[in-house]
């Protein structure tokens, strides 16, 4: 059964009963059973669980690339009805420079909109007429950022968008993303296997068990952003190891 129902009400709302894939061998994998939770509106979420547990499953789902489950979810409704993803590949349109990448994801009313304030948070301002091939990693998922909050999203579906990256860069892009978020909330999900990044950007965290996942834990981050820095950060590490001991 896949009962997905129209958007309606302000959280993002998940109940998936079951999701199994076939192996290639034609055995059944269970993925999810019974992962229930929500993510209240203008919240930054952090869906945190080891490797192969369904995270990315779940992201798919969500955003209506697998169809093949049972169980229901809602979107947040602002009235916008938006949703945005940004995953590991920048996947921009090569032979676009960033700024029309940007543009051709606004609806056509909106594609003179003024992008100044964007491009400048996230430091784009002298990229906007290169082409994705003269862009680093780092520049490119910059550019899958501001094409995502252009958009204006009710929802923003993030998987692992600073894995491969080196430290320093990873780190730059996790503030400049706090930025730009802490300037234009909207509902974030973020799936990420790196719990300081967690620690550094989500309202909550949602804990996951090994698969087939379902909910093993809430963390609320209870400090404020600008606080979070890396003495910060180190006691909410020890927070969280008292509160998940199992958890790495
Ligand atoms: N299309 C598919 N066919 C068969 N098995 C799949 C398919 N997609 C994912 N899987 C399996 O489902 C499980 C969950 O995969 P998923 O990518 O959602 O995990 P994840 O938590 O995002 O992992 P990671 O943190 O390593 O990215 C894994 O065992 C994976 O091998």
């Amino acid at each position: 059964m896949n009962d997905m129902q129209p958007a309606g009400v302000a959280p993002l709302k998940v109940d998936i009963a079951e999701k199994t894939f076939r192996s290639a061998e034609g055995v059944m994998i269970d993925v999810l059973r019974g992962l229930s939770f929500e993510v209240r509106q203008g919240e930054f979420a952090c869906l945190l669980g080891p490797s192969g547990c369904g995270k990315t499953t779940t992201l798919r789902i969500l955003l209506g690339l697998d169809r093949q489950f049972s169980g229901s979810y809602q979107l947040p409704e602002d009235g916008s009805n938006r949703v945005a993803a940004v995953f590991q590949e920048p996947v921009l349109l090569p032979w676009r420079t960033v700024e029309q990448n940007v543009r051709l994801a606004l609806a056509p009313r909106l594609r003179d909109k003024d992008l100044d304030w964007l491009f400048d948070v996230l430091g784009l301002s002298a990229m906007r007429s290169l082409y994705p091939s003269e862009l680093s990693l780092g520049l490119a998922r910059r550019a899958a950022l501001a094409r995502a909050f252009a958009t204006e999203p009710s929802v923003l579906f993030l998987d692992e968008p600073f894995a491969s990256l080196d430290e320093r860069t990873a780190d730059r892009l996790r503030r400049l993303l706090a930025t730009v978020w802490e300037a234009r909330p909207t509902t974030v999900l973020m799936v990420t296997h790196n719990l300081r990044e967690a620690l550094l950007l989500a309202d909550r965290i949602i804990v996951l068990t090994p698969r087939p996942a379902q909910v093993h834990g809430i963390f609320d981050v209870r400090l404020s952003r600008d606080l979070r820095d890396a003495p910060a950060v180190d006691d909410l590490l020890l927070d969280f190891h008292q509160r998940f001991p199992d958890t790495v």
